[in-house]
């Protein structure tokens, strides 16, 4: 069986403020088509952590290999064109505009064209914008101004965006929050399933343990800036460590879906 490619290395990655140790040394790698999820209890170092690797931040010390190039330094911009996609917090989007011309304005600055509306960038991308929102179930919605949709269509509208510059790599900053528990499950479950078939990986940060052991194939841990587990939902849900982080937050992942039942 051949293994997919490195997409993502991270080697000893640090950054401190002052005297808080925010991210301390961490090490890692994501595969092409792999669902990898950054967990930690709050102030643990998932957002220093991230925006590192978007480039909004700059490691004190550590190497960041991001398809094959080496990344510390670059602007965020920069590294978006290397093929990295990502999806934020807080939603990102023209409410005025509609669904999808806020898809073709992220596939004509993919190009690097002027938005226009009715020139001919714009048609070849209105096909194409067309394209990512049936990829995402959202192409009922195309026409509809962006500020009338409800909060999980926005979302899905927010995926669409970012695969509007075929990225190899997903940065996803606490995708589902604000959702409700059924709407991130299903969220999760369409970007896993695009991750698949188009052996894009994914990192993202989140706090909903369902959603990670559902839909991550590798878990990190991070607690005070360190990776303290590493490994498959099974081997994370098992270290003792882990357990006694997230039992003393009261986040510990809930035995009922142990047998899947939560599925
Ligand atoms: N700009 C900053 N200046 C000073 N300290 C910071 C800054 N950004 C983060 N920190 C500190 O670094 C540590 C890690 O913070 P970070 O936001 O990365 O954690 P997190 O795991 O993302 O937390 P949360 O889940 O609450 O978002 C915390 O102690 C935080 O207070």
């Amino acid at each position: 069986m051949s293994v997919a490619p490195t997409l993502l290395s991270v080697d000893g990655l640090s950054k401190s403020y002052g005297g808080v140790h925010a991210v301390r040394s961490v090490s890692f790698e994501l595969r092409a088509g792999e669902i990898l999820a950054l967990i930690g209890p709050n102030g643990a170092g998932k957002s220093t952590c991230f925006d590192m690797l978007n480039g909004q931040n700059m490691p004190d010390s550590g190497r960041i290999t991001l398809l094959g190039e080496d990344t510390v330094g670059r602007k965020p911009r920069a590294i978006w064109r290397l093929g990295v996609g990502r999806t934020f917090q807080i939603t990102a989007t023209f409410p005025t505009m509609t669904v999808r011309e806020n898809v073709q304005v992220a596939l004509v600055s993919y190009g690097r064209q002027l938005f226009n509306l009715w020139g001919s960038t714009a048609a070849y991308a209105r096909g194409e914008a067309g394209r990512l929102l049936d990829l995402v179930g959202m192409g009922a919605y195309a026409e509809r101004p962006c500020g009338e949709l409800a909060y999980g269509d926005l979302k899905r509208l927010e995926l669409a965006i970012a695969l509007a510059n075929q990225p190899r790599l997903l940065l996803m900053d606490e995708p589902t929050a604000g959702m409700a528990p059924r709407e991130r499950i299903e969220l999760m479950r369409l970007t896993a399933r695009i991750a698949r078939e188009q052996s894009i990986g994914v990192l993202f940060t989140e706090h909903d343990m369902d959603v990670v052991f559902e839909h991550a194939d590798r878990i990190l841990v991070l607690n005070r800036g360190s990776l303290i587990a590493e490994g498959s939902p099974e081997e994370v849900r098992g270290n003792r460590e882990v357990r006694a982080i997230y039992l003393g937050e009261g986040l510990v992942y809930d035995a009922r879906h142990r047998e899947g039942a939560g599925a």
